[in-house]
């Protein structure tokens, strides 16, 4: 991987594997190019808006910018609109990129006046790194270390005035000082299905597409509040339209193709409903550990808590409390599953944890 690296694919899975250079391209090809074209998180885009607006009036590059949210509801898209609206040049890496200081000073001594510099997975930095982009937020220098022991000597380099663009899935794994250098964060939040229907819309716009009102609600409302869901089983549905219909995409067709590509009524696809079915066939519905649950659907603790968690904590089917996760009578309801007469969902008030991540003490 190189230090500037194109965005990777966080969110892969519905198609059953990594979504190829053409899914990437079409990806690309559908995102907003300025703040009017971004569809909802309006309170979100107007301070944003505030914020460039007051930096270009100054003539300066903007404040640092934290990004923090779920994969695929537009941090990415959000910082090219950054530099957009600047007109300014994007440079792009992201925290995995990053093993040494060195690969960071390399990067932050390429920026240009004014660059933004987008940061994807910041949380993910190696420590080394992070405390040279400290001074290079805060001073706009990084402090070159040259030679090693007590001959070692620190060069400083001036660095131009440039925006960092922080992008995260857990503002809370960040470390204070480095969440504390940014001007701005800002949360996004997953979208209503009114707001992700103006997303298909858009989208079916551009790629040509004969999109209904019932299709572009059933897809909608199966997109589990993620625009990049949504655009993706447009895709899906257009195939099936185009394969099995006349390509127009109804509510019908759209029922159809998304039982073909099993995403279910409410949106859950294969990982979502495996992590409901372990927590209550395994585990009697909770508390269980994230790591166990994890084990138990064969993914990683990320997969699990980033991609398929805050959904199902937002559709009210699972839990997240200090001692593990538990899931709600609805979890049982909508694995078609008796609810037990005594489930475990009896969550002391204040220790229900609906949208952060409350790591519990059991660890798993
Ligand atoms: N508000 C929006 N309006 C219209 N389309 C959007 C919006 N947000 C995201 N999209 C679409 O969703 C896709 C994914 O967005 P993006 O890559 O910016 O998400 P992300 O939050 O950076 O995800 P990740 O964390 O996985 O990198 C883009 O192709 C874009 O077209």
């Amino acid at each position: 991987m190189s230090m500037f690296d194109e965005q990777e694919e966080g969110e892969a899975r519905l198609m059953g594997g990594g979504a190829d250079a053409d899914e990437r391209a079409v990806e690309a090809a559908l995102r907003p190019r300025n703040l009017a074209e971004f569809v909802g998180q309006e309170r979100l885009r107007e301070q944003l808006s505030l914020v460039l607006d007051a930096a270009r009036g100054r003539g300066r590059s903007a404040d640092h910018v934290l990004l923090s949210g779920p994969p695929g509801l537009g941090k990415t898209t959000l910082a090219m609109i950054v530099a957009a609206e600047m007109g300014v040049p994007l440079r792009i890496t992201s925290g995995p990129a990053i093993q040494h200081a060195g690969d960071l000073a390399a990067i932050l001594s390429s920026v240009s006046e004014g660059d933004v510099l987008f940061f994807d997975e910041i949380h993910r930095t190696a420590r080394a790194a992070e405390e040279l982009l400290y001074t290079a937020m805060e001073d706009f220098r990084v402090d070159v270390v040259v030679g090693k022991g007590p001959g070692a000597t620190a060069i400083p380099l001036e660095l131009p005035p440039f925006t960092l663009v922080g992008a995260t899935t857990r503002t809370g794994l960040l470390p204070g000082p480095l969440r504390d250098r940014f001007g701005f964060t800002g949360h996004l939040e997953l979208y209503e299905p009114q707001e992700l229907e103006q997303v298909l819309v858009r989208s079916a716009g551009l790629l040509g597409v004969d999109l209904r009102a019932d299709g572009g609600r059933e897809i909608a409302g199966r997109s589990r509040g993620t625009p990049r869901i949504a655009n993706r089983l447009l895709r899906r549905v257009r195939d099936f339209a185009e394969v099995r219909a006349d390509g127009v995409v109804t509510g019908d067709i759209a029922r159809a193709a998304l039982e073909v590509f099993e995403v279910d009524g409410i949106g859950l696809d294969r990982l979502d409903r495996a992590v409901l079915t372990a927590l209550c066939r395994n585990f009697g519905g909770g508390p269980v550990g994230l790591g166990t649950l994890a084990v138990a659907v064969a993914e990683e603790r990320e997969t699990v808590e980033e991609v398929a968690e805050p959904f199902l904590v937002r559709a009210g089917l699972l839990a997240r409390t200090p001692r593990g996760r538990v899931a709600t009578p609805a979890a049982w309801t909508h694995l078609g599953m008796a609810v037990p007469a005594q489930t475990p969902f009896a969550v002391p008030d204040g220790e229900l944890d609906l949208f952060n991540t409350a790591d519990e003490a059991s660890g798993g």
